[in-house]
C-alpha cells in the first residue's frame, strides 16, 4: 500500500527549507517524588530533522526517547535547552504547534465510545473541518490505510495493527506538517510490523516529515534516513544508518564465553592490524575486527589448546547493534 495524503506536505506545498525540528541541549530532569530521587531523563540532546526527512530516535528502554518526543509535541515542559517544531518554540508556542504535528503515541488513546470512523471525523472537527469535509478526509484515509471493513468497529475490539492504523489515520486528519510516532510497533507480531513500516514508507514518499522513536535496530535501519543512537538521555551518534556503520560500528563483533577463564591465546589476537580491540572480561571475549575471517576459529582453537570449553560464541556484522556495541560495550537488549 502506499500512503500519501495530499495535505501531509508543509502548508506552502513546496520543499520548504529549513529545519522541521531542532533541538539544542535540551534537557529534562524528573524532580524528586517521595523516596525516589530526580531523574535526569534527557541530558541535553541536540538534533537538526530537515523537512521531509524520516528521522528515528533509537535507543533501549528508558534511555529518554519518549521523554524526548514529548517535549518535542509540547506535552513534556523541558528544564534545560530549547527545541523549536516548524520554526516554533515548543515553550513559546505550544499551541501553533499542535496544530502543525501528528502525535501517535505509544498506548491507544482512541476513544472506546466512537467508531474507527467516528475518531476521526471528531479529531477533524476538532481541528476546524466542516463536518462534510471531515467525513471525505476520514473517508479518504480509512481507504488509503486499508481500514474499510472497520470503519464501524470499535477500536478497542480491533488488533493492534489495526488499532494504530486508526491512531496513525487520526493523527494525520489535519494534515500535519511533521507526524511523531512513540514506538509504531511495539508488541505488534512481525507481519504486523512489516505491514505498518509500508504503511510509513508510503507517507514519507508523499512527503510526510516523520519522527518516531524505537528500540527496535531492525526498525530503525528498515525505515530511518537518519537515526540518533541515544542512551542514558544523551545522543551517543547520529547519521545514516551507513555513515554510522561505517564510523563507530565498522567492525565485525565476535563473541565467545569460555567455560573457564579466557585462554591466554586470545590476548596475541590484539596485536594483528584487522583486529581494533579485543575486550576480555572473565571468561567472555569480545573481538572486533576489520577483517573477521577465520577469528572465530581461533577462538575456538585457543580454548581447546588451553583446555577451555566454549559455551557459547557470536558473530554480528556491522549493523546498528553493533554501533551499539562499540559506542556502549553494552550488548543492546529490547
Ligand atoms: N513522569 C516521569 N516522572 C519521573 N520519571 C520519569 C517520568 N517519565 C519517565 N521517567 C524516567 O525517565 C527515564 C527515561 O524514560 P523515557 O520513557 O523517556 O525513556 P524511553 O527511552 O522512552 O523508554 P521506553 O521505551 O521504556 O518508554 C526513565 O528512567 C524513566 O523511568
Amino acid at each position: 500500500m502506499t500512503a500519501s495524503p495530499r495535505t501531509a506536505r508543509p502548508p506552502d506545498g513546496g520543499d520548504a527549507p529549513g529545519s522541521a525540528v531542532r533541538a539544542v541541549d535540551l534537557r529534562k530532569t524528573y524532580p524528586a517524588s517521595g523516596p525516589r530521587p530526580e531523574v535526569p531523563a534527557v541530558q541535553g540532546i541536540d538534533l537538526d530533522v530537515p523537512r521531509g526527512e524520516f528521522f528515528g530516535l533509537l535507543g533501549p528502554n528508558g534511555a529518554g526517547k519518549s521523554t524526548t518526543i514529548g517535549m518535542l509535541t509540547t506535552l513534556v515542559v523541558p528544564t534545560g535547552g530549547s527545541a523549536s517544531v516548524c520554526g516554533l518554540d515548543v515553550v513559546k508556542d505550544p499551541v501553533e504547534i499542535k496544530r502543525r504535528i501528528g502525535v501517535v503515541s505509544q498506548n491507544n488513546t482512541l476513544d472506546s465510545d466512537l467508531t474507527a470512523a467516528e475518531n476521526l471525523e471528531f479529531r477533524g472537527r476538532f481541528f476546524g473541518l466542516s463536518a462534510k469535509d471531515a467525513r471525505r478526509r476520514a473517508d479518504e484515509l480509512i481507504e488509503l490505510f486499508g481500514l474499510a471493513e472497520h470503519r464501524k468497529g470499535n477500536p478497542f475490539e480491533m488488533s493492534g495493527g489495526q488499532a494504530k492504523r486508526v491512531m496513525i489515520c487520526r493523527a494525520l486528519m489535519h494534515g500535519p506538517e511533521v507526524l511523531f510516532l512513540d514506538e509504531p510497533t511495539a508488541g505488534l507480531d512481525p507481519q504486523t510490523r512489516a505491514n505498518l513500516w509500508d504503511v510509513l514508507r508510503g507517507l514519507q514518499q508523499g512527503g510526510q516529515t516523520i519522527v518516531l522513536t524505537t528500540h527496535y535496530m531492525e526498525e530503525a535501519e528498515a525505515l530511518c534516513e537518519r537515526v540518533a543512537v541515544v542512551d542514558h538521555g544523551k545522543v551517543l551518534a547520529s547519521g545514516t544508518v551507513d555513515e554510522l556503520k561505517a564510523g563507530a560500528g565498522a567492525d565485525t563483533v565476535i563473541t565467545v564465553a569460555y567455560d573457564a577463564d579466557a585462554p591466554p591465546g586470545v590476548h596475541a589476537l590484539a596485536d594483528r592490524d584487522t583486529i581494533t580491540k579485543v575486550e576480555i572480561t572473565g571468561g567472555q571475549v569480545r573481538v572486533f575486527a576489520a577483517d573477521p575471517e577465520g577469528v572465530l576459529g581461533e577462538l575456538v582453537a585457543s580454548g581447546a589448546k588451553a583446555g577451555v570449553g566454549v559455551t557459547d560464541a557470536s558473530q554480528l556484522r556491522p549493523s546498528l547493534e553493533t554501533v551499539f556495541l562499540t559506542l556502549t560495550g553494552r550488548e543492546y537488549r529490547e
